[in-house]
């Protein structure tokens, strides 16, 4: 065999590359679930995997935000799987690209790793109705040698390393036969082989499915506490593959195609492992840690990678550390319980993206085989006849109704069918077409009772004026193709509407969710002509979506839209590909072909009477909630402790309710507020003075920390709920001069101090030393630069002028920031306040509550600052504070008041 380096080969470039890494959540398994509540630990977001280790909620922000405590954040995957990915999701992401390289001559490994239960499997090997990589794979090789026009030849080995020992699963009683490893020098690498190892030619699918059936029957699985069918060896499945391509006799490629189910770790603890199980348990992990060794090792880029630590290592070394393109998925679960061992995966999962590696392609001479005749096609079991068949033999022109609307964007020719009050469906067609290119699904929309409504866009068919660009950047263009929708669903009185759109009439049902999401309940793009322009992300897509595809249409070529169907998020986007074979011609009607028609005519019904589409508050809360559908599809009671910020994003009352879940602060608030309404404080002042309750201890305390700093921005307040809304003219206020001419102060002075006097508190000789507030600020003394000039209030009424040390104005007169030490906030009177004490959260807490319909009318920006409202706020302060307020308790049978 000869190689070829990759980067001298015509494709693919760029093949100096770092082993690739995705990571899958699982959904959540019943055992998971306690008490019909469950706590996930596992948020995918900003291309990153967020994992709180405490079990306790907490927010994401946006990208640029600092984690939160209590969350580790993994960045640089190549793919991320959240709970709802399916097998074909896991496919296209993590396993395509490798399968794409064995197709061109390089080798690939596809490998699952996670702790026990977390679904390597399922993804390597999955379930009939849900085929995982290893049958995803060899379809994919199968079906692309074909559109290549390549001739194929796979012949395929199954083995398994159980307790030590490796063993072929593709022979009766091979258990009894260990086999040896044996390494092979190749040019730049050493390769390893399994001497002995039997392998099979895989012509076909139904030879792949039939061999891994085998294969898997064979292998050693079990019963344990952590999964009911876990497998306790590692398997390995071996695809070598063969390809002519060109007419070349001789020339071919001929790759390796390594997939890799690992046993997965498990604590024994949990595992409950006993016997067989416990020496099974023993193995597996101790291998999982030479497995960690080596890819530490390579990461690293030591020169000693020990490979021979392990039989695991040493049969693994060609996709670790050989001439191969290598694609790990780390699987994870989603359970707070689990989270450390999510951990440790996601630890290796970063250590196996540091490997760096280069791939060649391996070219053989080999002679080509003999083209066997294709197998006879079985006859295909007719399909049921649609029931709308007999609406379909009738004359189209006499189930629709064609009109011209009168709108603000011209005259727009339609054709409706079906009742006025049944859902609406607006069918767009693509460029060039017109409204009946849509003949085809009026019968079954029309036997469904949807009101079918197809347009002729501007200059095509029936409608009059220009034609309208066709680039998706004009689609929401002034008067362009979304006013245009608008306005004919305007005139015909429907508020919202599916939109199923062909090529560029695919592209403005995609911009039309984006973009007017308000009338839009699903969209079904078939052939999308459609990249998405400036201002439309197709991840934030809020409707679900269907995409539509015809795998011979090469004008719409699936492979490069492929990217775009991956952006949308994975709860919203589904794709059906449809192979035409020999029947497809250029041009053709498709709806119209006799086979394909009703089978797309059947895939949009039951998309579209699926679930009608919930308003975004409500399809949130789905959201979440499906996230907690057990693997089995039981639903329970979810608590998401890594909420993601954004995905909360415009969701109105439901990601309110989800950041007071996710903000503990938030949520004690809100507590607070409702236990403050109820006038129910006192009595929780009383208990937390007493200790007798551990409840309003936790509470205060969990409210927020009112520190000088929080408190210099209203907005902070607002957000917290605890203000409607911040006073006006707060940033003015805060920039005034604090002490100004005319301020009233206060001074410490000889005041007449009766109560029952008219000239109490009024400046007298003969009275006793005070701090009165009849006193104004007048200037600076001019002699002394520590003195300042006070016009102060005379027993009597008169005023006169007296000298101040400037140090006691600025102690007792408030300064815009209050003077801190520590924690402590110091007031003028001497009197130290704690703002982080629970019982001073709580009072403080009360104040701001008590403030908020005063604030609501205070406005700095009036000329005189608003001063009749501050006197109120301080009424309120003072009426909110006052100490009775805290209530009387008994201590030991003694009355105190507090
Ligand atoms: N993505 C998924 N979607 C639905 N079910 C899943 C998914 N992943 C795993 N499961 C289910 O979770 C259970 C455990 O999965 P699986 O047996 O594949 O785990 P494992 O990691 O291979 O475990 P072990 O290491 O013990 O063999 C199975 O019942 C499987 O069907």
């Amino acid at each position: 065999m000869s190689r070829v380096r990759a980067s001298s080969a015509p494709a693919p470039k760029g093949l100096k590359r770092p082993v690739k890494v995705c990571v899958r959540v699982r959904p959540v398994l019943e055992r998971e679930v306690e008490n019909g509540c469950y706590h996930g630990c596992i948020a995918m977001a900003h291309e990153r995997v967020y994992i709180s280790t405490e079990d306790k909620p907490v927010l994401i922000g946006s990208k640029d935000d600092p984690p939160p405590e209590g969350v580790k954040v993994y960045p640089g995957f190549d793919g991320l799987l959240d709970q709802d990915s399916s097998q074909e999701d896991c496919f296209q992401v993590a396993g395509r690209e490798t399968v794409d390289g064995v197709l061109w001559g390089l080798n690939g490994a596809l490998m699952a790793y996670g702790q026990t239960s977390t679904g390597k499997t399922h993804t390597m090997v999955g379930d009939k109705s849900r085929p995982g990589l290893c049958l995803k794979a060899a379809a994919h090789l199968f079906s692309e040698a074909g559109l290549l026009g390549s001739q194929i030849e796979v012949t395929a080995s199954f083995l398994q390393l159980y307790l030590n020992h490796i063993t072929d699963l593709l022979v009766k009683d091979g258990h009894e036969k260990k086999l040896k490893l044996r390494e092979v020098v190749e040019e730049d690498f050493v390769d390893t082989r399994v001497e002995g190892l039997s392998s099979r030619p895989v012509k076909s699918m139904d030879d792949v499915e039939a061999l891994l059936e085998e294969g898997n029957r064979r292998r050693q699985q079990a019963c344990t506490a952590l999964n009911a069918s876990s497998s306790r060896s590692h398997a390995v499945l071996i695809l070598n593959v063969t390809l002519w391509q060109g007419t070349e006799e001789e020339n071919a490629t001929d790759a390796k195609l390594y997939l890799v189910d690992l046993a997965g770790s498990e604590r024994v603890k949990d595992s409950c492992a006993t016997g067989d199980r416990l020496t099974e348990a023993v193995h597996i992990n101790k291998s999982l840690f030479a497995l960690q060794g080596v890819v530490a090792a390579l990461a690293d880029g030591n020169p000693f990678v020990p490979y021979r630590n392990d039989p695991l290592t040493q049969l693994l070394r060609p996709a670790l550390g050989g001439n191969c393109c290598t694609t790990l998925v780390a699987t994870v679960s989603p359970a707070q319980k689990h989270s450390r061992e999510s951990e440790g995966t996601l630890n290796f999962a970063s250590s196996c993206r540091r490997i760096k590696g280069e791939v060649f392609v391996n070219s053989v001479r080999k002679p080509r085989p003999w083209e066997e005749k294709p197998k006879e096609e079985p006859t295909k079991t007719e399909e049921p006849e649609c029931p709308w068949a007999s609406l379909a033999a009738l004359d189209a022109a006499s189930v629709m109704e064609s009109q011209m609307l009168d709108t603000a964007h011209g005259q727009i020719h339609v054709l409706t069918c079906g009742p006025a009050d049944g859902e609406a469906v607006l069918l767009l067609h693509g460029c060039p077409s017109d409204a009946w290119t849509w003949k085809w699904l009026f019968p079954p929309l029309l036997y469904s009772k949807y009101r079918a409504i197809a347009i002729d866009m501007p200059g095509f068919g029936s409608s009059p004026g220009t034609r309208l660009g066709s680039r998706s950047e004009l689609n929401n263009a002034k008067g362009g193709p979304l006013d245009i929708c608008c306005a004919v669903l305007d005139a015909l009185g429907v508020q919202k509407a599916n939109v199923v759109g062909y090529d560029w009439g695919a592209g403005i049902a995609l911009s039309m969710a984006l973009l007017r999401k308000t009338r839009v309940n699903k969209i079904v793009p078939f052939h999308p002509s459609y990249s998405p322009p400036k201002g439309e992300n197709l991840g934030v897509m809020p409707v679900p979506v269907l995409v539509l595809w015809v795998k011979e249409d090469q004008f719409h070529n699936l492979t490069k839209w492929r990217k775009h169907f991956q952006a949308l998020p994975s709860s919203k986007r589904e794709l059906e590909v449809y192979s035409l074979g020999s029947r497809w011609k250029p041009g053709m009607s498709l709806g119209s072909d006799p086979q394909l028609g009703p089978q797309l005519q059947r895939r949009i019904l039951a998309f579209l009477a699926g679930e009608v589409a919930a308003p975004v508050a409500g399809a949130l809360e789905k959201r979440l909630e499906a996230k907690a559908a057990t693997a089995a599809g039981q639903l329970v009671v979810h608590a998401q402790n890594v909420v993601v910020a954004d995905a909360l994003a415009d969701a109105g009352d439901v990601a309110k309710q989800l950041r007071e879940v996710a903000d503990p602060t938030l949520a004690a608030v809100q507590q607070f507020k409702e236990l403050w309404s109820a006038g129910r404080l006192a009595a929780l002042y009383a208990q937390r003075l007493t200790g007798s309750s551990a409840s309003s201890a936790a509470l205060f305390g969990a409210l927020p920390e009112m520190s000088p700093e929080a408190l210099s921005d209203p907005n902070i307040l607002v957000n917290l709920g605890l203000w409607s809304q911040a006073p006006e003219g707060w940033e003015r206020m805060r920039h005034t001069p604090r002490y100004c001419v005319g301020r009233k102060v206060l001074v410490r002075q000889k005041v007449i101090f009766k109560p029952s006097d008219s000239d109490f508190m009024c400046v007298s000789s003969s009275g006793a030393d005070r701090t009165t507030s009849k006193a104004e600020l007048k200037g600076k003394s001019k002699e002394n630069a520590d003195t300042w000039l006070v016009e102060v209030t005379e027993a009597g009424g008169s005023r006169r002028m007296a000298e101040v040390p400037k140090a006691e104005v600025l102690r007792l007169n408030q300064r815009h920031d209050l003077a801190k030490n520590g924690k402590h906030v110091l007031l003028e009177d001497g009197l130290k306040c704690d703002y982080s004490s629970p019982l001073c959260r709580a009072k403080l807490c009360e104040i701001a509550l008590a403030l908020s319909p005063v604030v609501k009318n205070l406005d700095f920006n009036t000329a005189d600052g608003g001063e009749a409202v501050q006197l109120k706020a301080l009424e309120v302060i003072r009426s909110s504070d006052k100490m009775e307020r805290y209530g009387e308790i008994w201590r030991d049978g003694v009355r105190v008041t507090c």
